[in-house]
């Protein structure tokens, strides 16, 4: 078995009174894409920071493959890493930028960062202090990924990035993971970790809510069915996972179900059912749930 890219050990750090991050116990195998979400102030920078050797743990431990975390010229051998807010140095041209960047890596593979060079469309020829934001990070995300780093760790990474360009970067993980790369991507945006991740861990005050499977998250949760009868409407409150009956006009209803779906279906089949239509949760609305809920 190969070492875990990263591995935490009741990971903790608080700044005074509050718990930033609070018994954090979670293993990232390598060559996964592991997705971080969690609200504001959740403790995702607070998780990086301690994975980079950028804080030191209040109590608990981290590695980065099996290195400690806390013995950074090594563990900095084996990762790259995109802040949210990307700095460059004002006055370097961006493919300066990106010369620096990888002589301080753990090297380059060159021919991939001039095909991302293309991809993401980045003149190169300026001055990166002239850079909108998005370019900035565009700048940041090629240096990461064509880095031979590998575990990728992405804070925000796509915040500044346009349609065309969250495509690249979806490709871009997408090889990482195809070359035994793993990610570690902290973002908002749920599309994106619905869209590239393996897993997901979901963080909330400081601690770890929940890790799941993306589809297993999904299958967690109950899916929206809306019904129209031409006869009668069938009684469904008693029937096994169908939940929050509501009559939502003349013959029609609509409820969530959850687990396997077969009664639900037989008590819908005896009925004259003339339209029916089902609707997954999205990730967003799953991910509410979780906020939504006091747990
Ligand atoms: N240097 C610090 N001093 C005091 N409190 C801090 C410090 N850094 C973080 N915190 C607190 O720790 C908690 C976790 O913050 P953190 O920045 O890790 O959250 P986050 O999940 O990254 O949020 P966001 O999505 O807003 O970036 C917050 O309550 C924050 O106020």
């Amino acid at each position: 078995m190969s070492a875990p890219a990263i591995r935490t050990e009741h990971l903790t750090k608080r700044y005074g009174p509050v718990s930033a991050l609070d018994g954090l116990d979670l293993t990232v195998p390598a060559g996964e894409v592991f997705g971080f979400l969690g609200p504001n102030g959740a403790g995702k920078s607070t998780t990086i920071r301690l994975l980079l050797g950028l804080a030191r743990p209040t109590s608990g431990r981290a590695w980065i493959f099996d290195i400690d975390a806390a013995d950074v010229a090594a563990a900095h051998q084996r990762l790259a890493y995109v802040p949210a807010d990307v700095a460059l140095w004002p006055r370097l041209t961006g493919a300066e930028v990106l010369e620096l960047l990888g002589a301080v890596g753990p090297g380059v593979d060159r021919a991939y960062r001039d095909e991302l060079v293309e991809r993401f469309a980045l003149d190169l020829s300026k001055p990166a202090g002239t850079y909108s934001t998005g370019n900035r990070q565009k700048v940041a995300l090629v240096a990461a990924f064509a880095t031979r780093a590998p575990l990728l760790v992405l804070d925000e990474p796509t915040s500044g990035l346009d349609p065309l360009m969250e495509r690249e970067f979806r490709r871009a993980v997408a090889d990482a993971r195809a070359d035994g790369r793993t990610v570690f991507l902290c973002s908002h945006q749920l599309a994106e970790v619905e869209a590239v991740c393996d897993r997901v861990g979901i963080l909330r005050a400081g601690r770890l809510v929940d890790v799941a499977a993306v589809p297993d998250l999904r299958a967690l949760h109950r899916t929206e069915v809306q019904v129209r009868f031409a006869g009668p409407v069938p009684d469904l409150d008693h029937v096994p996972g169908v939940q929050a009956v509501e009559r939502t006009g003349e013959g029609a209803v609509r409820f969530t179900l959850s687990g396997p779906p077969g009664p639900a279906l037989r008590q819908l089949a005896a009925a004259d059912v003339s339209a029916v239509s089902m609707r997954e949760p999205t990730l967003e609305e799953i991910f509410l749930d979780y906020y939504g809920e006091d747990r």
